[in-house]
């Protein structure tokens, strides 16, 4: 696994590993697919025994925004649907990948993202675009 901005000050919530309630997932890139794993707790719950499906959002969020950002692509999502087909269970560990579909004048990418439960099914499938943006001003 790698994380180019470990050990760096920011508190993102996906990422960081200073952020206390945050996700700390950390990325790899495998071809042309990013990839986290990441298994829900008690606190990531909406239904009892199943993760919230805002998180859900914010982690395929996180990973597409990853597959550009280990790219050294800064970026803000400016649009994003989600496909929720099954349940995702607590205490499971889920696999979570990552890749582009289309690049549009090197400004605007369509992402897409998918969340894997231990059988193979997908749970939750993304779609998103990310807009390029000048990292100084953030
Ligand atoms: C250190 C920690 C690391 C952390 C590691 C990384 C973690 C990242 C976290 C995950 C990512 C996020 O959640 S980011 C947070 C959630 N997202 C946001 O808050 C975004 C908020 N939105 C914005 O700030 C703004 O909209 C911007 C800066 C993205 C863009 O503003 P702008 O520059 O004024 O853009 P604008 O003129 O409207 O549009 C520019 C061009 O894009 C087109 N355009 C605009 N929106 C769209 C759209 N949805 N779909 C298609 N095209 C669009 C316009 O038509 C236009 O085309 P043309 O006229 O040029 O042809």
């Amino acid at each position: 696994m790698q994380n180019r901005i470990k050990g760096s000050d920011h508190m993102c919530f996906g990422c960081s590993e200073r952020n206390p309630i945050g996700f700390k997932l950390k990325f790899t890139m495998d071809g042309d697919i990013c990839r986290t794993e990441f298994t829900a707790g008690e606190e990531h719950q909406g239904w009892n025994g199943y993760m919230h499906g805002g998180l859900i959002a914010a982690i395929l969020d996180e990973t597409m925004a990853w597959w550009l950002w280990l790219k050294d692509i800064s970026i803000m999502t400016v649009e994003m649907t989600i496909r929720y087909s099954l349940g995702v269970p607590v205490h499971t560990r889920l696999r979570v990948e990552s890749w582009c579909e289309e690049e549009k004048r090197g400004k605007l990418f369509h992402m897409a993202g998918q969340i894997i439960l231990p059988d193979g099914k997908v749970a939750a499938k993304a779609r998103a675009k990310f807009m390029k943006i000048d990292p100084a001003q953030f």
